[in-house]
């Protein structure tokens, strides 16, 4: 039974970055989302679970119209960012994704320096001076737990870098334009054990600032990383609370099969 359209408030005395309404999605015929109804709320990590094929990456891919670079893909109904339907079509893309920033599961660093993998987003939307510019790579570096790793070899290319630190380079490139949601879509997938704790420390202090929004085939990192988790299944969500209820007092079997293992 899908979850109704009316369950999608975590809180109501949490503010909600977004807002999704009736959200329905189409790769050509077939539909990946079944009327989709959920908030994300400032500043707390939201996390995505289900079976592989479930939707998680397509609703995820939704938050910042990331499918409209291809087309026969669409998605109907709304997405309110702040009160705003990023679905409209007068939606500036490119101003959306820089306040909606998202990283992939592979870490995709441009083929550059590791300084200007972090200044080139920021130099499409602002003019900073020499100075300016080596704080804000600075603290987005800083923001992303890498700078320690980087600072002595900030010219030296960012493909140099190991997998891990990649990774973080990449988050600290979304961070560096100072976007207010973040999107990460399975990001510690393609790392080791170690860089995965970092990345999922990294989460833990980037909520102070951000609001996340996360993929995850790993239960666990849902459980330790999040605060609301959604349970998705078939291309709907079938259903969203707080992690700990989800994971304790899952209200739905079909989440209490998947969260303990029994499913399929
Ligand atoms: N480009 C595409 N064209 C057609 N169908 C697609 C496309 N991308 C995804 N789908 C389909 O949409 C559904 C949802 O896919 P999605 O990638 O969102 O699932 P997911 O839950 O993120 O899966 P996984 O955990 O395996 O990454 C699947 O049935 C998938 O086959």
């Amino acid at each position: 039974m899908p979850a109704t359209a009316t369950a999608v408030a975590p809180s109501v005395e949490l503010r909600n970055a977004l807002e999704v309404r009736n959200l329905n999605f189409y790769y050509g015929k077939f539909q990946g989302l079944k009327n989709v109804n959920m908030n994300i709320a400032e500043r707390k990590v939201t996390a995505f679970i289900g079976p592989s094929g479930c939707g998680k990456s397509t609703l995820l891919r939704t938050l910042n119209r990331m499918y409209s670079l291809y087309p026969g893909q669409r998605a109907e109904g709304e997405i309110n960012f702040y009160g705003q339907n990023i679905l409209d079509k007068k939606q500036d893309l490119n101003l959306l994704r820089a306040r909606i920033g998202m990283v992939f599961q592979k870490p995709t660093p441009f083929p550059m320096t590791i300084y200007d993998n972090i200044a080139f987003g920021v130099r499409l939307y602002e003019n900073l001076n020499k100075s300016d510019m080596d704080d804000r790579v600075e603290w987005a570096l800083s923001k992303a737990a890498l700078w320690g790793e980087v600072k002595d070899k900030l010219g030296q290319n960012g493909l140099s870098l190991s997998g891990g630190q990649q990774q973080r380079l990449c988050i600290a490139r979304s961070v560096a334009v100072k976007p207010s949601v973040l999107l990460l879509d399975e990001p510690t997938s393609a790392l080791d054990p170690i860089s995965t704790g970092k990345v999922e420390e990294l989460v833990h202090e980037l909520k102070a600032d951000y609001t996340i929004a996360i993929v995850t085939h790993n239960m666990q990192q849902a459980a330790r990383c999040s605060d609301f988790t959604a349970y998705m299944y078939l291309g709907e969500l079938i259903e969203f609370g707080s992690t700990e209820q989800i994971f304790f007092k899952p209200s739905r079997t079909e989440t209490e099969d998947y969260i303990t293992g029994r499913f399929g």
